[in-house]
């Protein structure tokens, strides 16, 4: 019998980072490459060559080719839903009779766009996007990283039910004047239809005739678009293969479309395809989304990391950290096999972060000499446009001190002062930050999460675990289920006279 891939791996001794670099001369030829105009560094992490090499094992036996063929290909990757995920094809890659159908819907979407400029909707001059989760959090990503302080539309995003989040949305915001967008992949998400409604209501109350003439609603189920009233001629839709988390290349991203202009959305449908490409065709060995994932798993399997953490040395990556907590832990935070045995293994581990260097005054210090091994990403982007050049070079110089800091550490016979170094990083380095480099990057961090998914034999395509807590609220709103609360949630509930 074959042995056990992961025994192979936890019998494979995991050496000092300097010591990797000291027996390979050409440790970075081996573990850094550089993919249209990104730089992923994986020198610093401990995956050595022996290692690389029983990862590849894993993915042998964990028919890798296989089911990433299968992704391509349109296969039922998600069997619990008994769906294909259909996101690649929405950039052109993949299942051919599914980019054609993302091909059509894109026409319309860049129909309505054109109409919107062409004043059909009348005058806009702001764009209110209502979604949650992956109906906003890619969306919002795009503009912030993307749109220059210059740009003519002012776009805000509302997704949670706090009254105070629509307030400060709509704050700036003139109702005569915006067009609403509603994007929910189910049109049923309780957060997005009450925003909706209240943001149609403040359209009247502003004085619009037919606050529905300036609504777009994007979704894969249209008919609970039509239910909710509105007109067939402002649906967009997009394919029900594609999840939440991965829709912000379809419809979903009718706002930022709008704000970046065409050509930029294009650009980012671009960018991610040629990491799809890259994902598709390399070998294990070469494959650098496939590679992410074995040091993610070496780090969360064999070494005990409970937690990744993200930091981008960029303000316009900001959003990056919350868009990837969606991405991978709603994808792989997951606790059986795609066959529903239970995975014996840690799965997803919690993602979290900040931007550097605001994050090097606050939380670095445990990063540092803290006791829990947490393997740190960095972000930076090389080419900068703004007015403060030396202020950029700072901040790429702390960038790399960090990474730099972590693996060498520092002997003190001062306990206080020591630092044992040793500690893992990665650095991505963008050579610029434009749609295509972006998508690129977020085509990555999607691949690596299939990959991580595939080795641990999970199914990162579903999200069972967000329905019950979502069920319990409408039970309380609509008075049932009281008789099943537990003591310490009714006196909750007493205490805030609900
Ligand atoms: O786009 P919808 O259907 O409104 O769902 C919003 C989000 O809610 C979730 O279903 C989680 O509750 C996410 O998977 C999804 O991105």
């Amino acid at each position: 019998m074959a042995t056990d891939p992961w025994k192979s791996i936890d019998a494979q001794p995991v050496e000092r980072l300097d010591d990797l670099f000291r027996s390979d001369p050409e440790r970075l030829h081996h573990f850094c490459w550089t993919l249209g105009g990104i730089t992923f560094d994986w020198s610093k992490t401990h995956l050595s060559q022996p290692l690389l090499d029983r990862f590849v094992e894993l993915s042998i036996r964990q028919k890798f080719d296989e089911a990433r063929e299968a992704f391509f290909a349109g296969g039922e990757v998600n069997p619990t839903e008994g769906r294909s995920a259909d996101h690649p094809a929405e950039r052109g890659s993949g299942n051919p009779e599914a980019v054609q159908l993302a091909a059509v819907r894109r026409l319309r979407m860049r129909a309505v766009i054109d109409a919107i400029e062409a004043g059909a909707f009348g005058d806009i001059s702001g764009v209110l996007h209502i979604g949650i989760g992956g109906s906003v959090l890619g969306p919002e990503l795009l503009v912030d990283a993307l749109c220059t302080r210059t740009s003519a539309l002012k776009l805000r995003f509302l997704s949670n039910i706090d009254p105070n989040a629509f307030d400060r949305a709509i704050e700036d915001l003139d109702p005569a004047t915006t067009l609403i967008v509603a994007a929910s992949k189910t049109f049923t998400t309780a957060e997005t239809l009450s925003n909706l409604s209240a943001a149609l209501e403040w359209l009247s109350r502003g004085g619009v005739d037919d606050p529905y003439g300036r609504l777009i609603a994007v979704t894969a189920a249209p008919q609970a678009a039509l239910d909710a009233g509105v007109d067939e001629s402002r649906i967009l839709q997009f394919s029900e293969g594609v999840g939440g988390r991965y829709s912000l290349w379809s419809a979903v991203s009718v706002s930022p479309a709008l704000a970046l202009g065409w050509d930029s959305f294009e650009e980012l449908l671009e960018g991610a395809a040629e990491m799809d490409r890259h994902f598709r065709y390399s070998a294990p060995a070469e494959n650098v989304p496939l590679i992410a994932a074995f040091a993610d798993l070496l780090y969360t399997q064999k070494l005990g990391a409970r937690t990744r953490a993200v930091i981008p040395y960029d303000e316009r990556l900001r959003l990056l950290v919350p868009y990837l907590q969606q991405l991978e832990m709603e994808s792989n935070g997951k606790s059986v096999t795609a066959a529903g045995e239970p995975v014996g293994r840690p799965t997803a581990p919690v993602v979290w972060g900040g931007v550097g260097t605001d994050a090097q005054h606050a939380v670095f210090q445990l990063l540092h000499q803290g006791t829990a091994l947490i393997p740190v990403e960095f972000l930076a982007v090389i080419r900068d446009d703004s007015a403060l050049p030396d202020h950029h070079r700072q901040l790429l110089l702390n960038a790399f001190a960090q990474g730099a800091a972590l693996m060498r550490g520092q002997r003190s016979d001062d306990p206080h002062r020591n630092y044992e170094g040793n500690r893992p990083s990665s650095t991505i380095l963008l050579d610029r930050l434009d749609a295509r480099s972006l998508g690129a990057l977020l085509a990555f961090y999607e691949h690596r999460t299939f990959a991580s998914a595939v080795l641990l034999g999970i199914n990162p395509f579903d999200q069972f675990g967000v329905e019950l807590g979502k069920a319990i609220a409408r039970d309380l709103a609509e008075g049932d289920g009281d008789d099943d609360l537990d003591p310490s949630t009714r006196a909750l509930m007493e205490r805030a006279a609900l």
